[in-house]
């Protein structure tokens, strides 16, 4: 077995600061290009629609169709598949949903106001949107999981019509993804992936539907995508490739660090896993566990790859210091594999889904604990939060003047608008002011 090569720094090192910013970034020539090619995508689908998503879903895909008609799934296929699954799988997916379903409940957003003295009022209108996008990565691994995550915050949210799309690789779609879509309500499926989708989703073509707004994860030309079409679109956040930094104080076993590691880097070769502790004696351990136990994985290359290429394992001084890295990282998961995690959590700042405690597994939260799995990655959980049903909902502010009402506000407006040289605001306002 060779070793894996997987970097170490310290924060020790005078450098320690461009250490970190390096393995973090990526390579600027591999974006740049991406970026180009993403672009591209989206030009060809605006242009020629529906032949230009047949011709990429047969190169990116391997499927061809003869008819961009065959890209979308008849309905009771997904109720087929539904039907056919084996009793325990259709009960494990029932139970994510159920449990997906009742922390969602707990986040929707409601209508409110309040009245004034003069009768004025003042509130919020929520209003679920019409159409949604829910993109299903599914290149190299099926997530069935993904369909849940997606479907059911907008269907808590109250969305009258879920469009998903999910790539299908030789034209073969996972059982569970159909019997997913089938029991968390999802309208319409198509079998189209990567940033075609996105860019069809984003602009409609002749068969697939324009949507308001685009959520899911996917790889980085998902990502890429979304980040184009924004404003043509809502989108949720820049949900890429995967991230787990775990942060040990050097007592949990180390086999269960390396396979917490590997349960994000098996995704993708984009994935990255990065552990830090303030215990050299255990990195080494941790790194002796990745040794032995990837040739037994079945996507040991891929884990390889992702951990060579973008893991990483960081000595840091205390705990207190690995808080101060992590919240640096902003990373999509956080694990605190720690002895008292509800003291540490008080210094987190940054992190999409935080896990606390050695017995709290990041793969339990992928598929069934409740909190949504489609996070924000690359640094943005600085600024964006996990997905949810507030995803899937407008707020409208709602403004109500009395006759008393307006004659104050009128006379407030008037001045401010008079101060900004704004005419015909100001008149507008003093029209509604009851002159004496
Ligand atoms: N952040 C999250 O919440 C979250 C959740 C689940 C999965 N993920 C991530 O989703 C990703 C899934 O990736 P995947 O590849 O399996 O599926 P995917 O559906 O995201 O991507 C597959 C598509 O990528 C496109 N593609 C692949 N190579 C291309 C190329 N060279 N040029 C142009 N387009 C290309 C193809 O169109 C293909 O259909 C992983 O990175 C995983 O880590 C993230
Ligand atoms: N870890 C992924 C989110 O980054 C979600 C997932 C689905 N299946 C397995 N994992
Ligand atoms: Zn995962």
């Amino acid at each position: 077995m060779t070793e894996v090569k997987i970097k170490r720094l310290d924060t020790a090192d005078a450098d320690f600061a461009s250490q970190l910013d390096r393995l973090l970034a990526w390579n600027e020539s591999e974006d740049a290009d991406i970026h180009q090619r993403v672009i591209e995508i989206i030009g060809r689908i605006r242009r020629e629609g529906d032949a230009a998503l047949v011709e990429l879903t047969s190169r990116f895909d391997n499927f061809v169709v003869d008819d961009a008609g065959a890209l979308e799934l008849p309905r009771d296929a997904l109720e087929a598949a539904w039907q056919a699954l084996p009793p325990e799988q259709a009960e494990a997916l029932r139970e994510a949903a159920e449990r997906i379903r009742a922390y969602a409940e707990r986040q929707k957003l409601e209508s409110w106001d309040y009245r004034e003295a003069d009768g004025t009022l003042l509130g919020q209108q929520i209003t679920p949107l019409d159409r949604v996008g829910l993109y299903v990565p599914g290149g190299k691994a099926a997530y069935p999981s993904s369909v849940l995550m997606n479907a059911v915050p907008a269907k808590v949210a109250g969305v009258p019509e879920l469009v998903m799309v999910v790539p299908a690789p030789r034209g073969e779609l996972n059982a569970l993804v159909l019997a997913a879509a089938y029991i968390s309500g999802v309208d319409r499926v198509f079998r189209i992936g990567g940033a075609q989708a996105v860019a069809a989703l984003a602009y409609g073509t002749e068969t697939v539907p324009r949507v308001d707004k685009i959520v899911g994860p996917g790889n980085i030309y998902v990502a890429t995508a979304k980040k184009l079409v924004f404003g043509q679109v809502g989108i949720d956040m820049v949900a890429g490739p995967s991230e787990i930094l775990v942060i040990s104080d050097g007592r949990t076993d180390p086999d269960w660090i390396a396979m917490d590691l590997f349960s994000q880097a098996e995704h993708d070769e984009d994935a990255q896993s990065i552990l830090i502790s303030p215990d050299a004696a255990h990195l080494d351990s941790v790194q002796a566990s990745i040794e032995r136990l990837l040739p037994g994985m079945e996507r040991a290359e891929v884990i390889r790859v992702s951990l060579e290429r973008r893991g990483g394992m960081i000595l840091v001084e205390d705990l207190e210091q690995a808080a101060a890295v992590a919240n640096r990282i902003a990373p999509e998961h956080l694990e605190l594999s720690v002895e008292n995690p509800e003291i540490l959590v008080r210094s987190i700042r940054n992190a999409g889904a935080i896990f606390m405690g050695r017995y709290t597994a990041e793969a339990l939260g992928d598929y069934c604990a409740g909190p949504n799995h489609v996070l924000p990655t690359s640094g943005t959980a600085r600024f964006s939060s996990p997905l949810g049903v507030y995803d899937f909902q407008k707020r409208s502010s709602l403004i109500y003047c009395s006759a008393d009402g307006a004659d104050q506000l009128g006379r407030t407006a008037s001045l401010l608008a008079w101060g900004e040289g704004l005419g015909a605001h100001a008149r507008s306002a003093e029209y509604r002011i009851r002159h004496r």
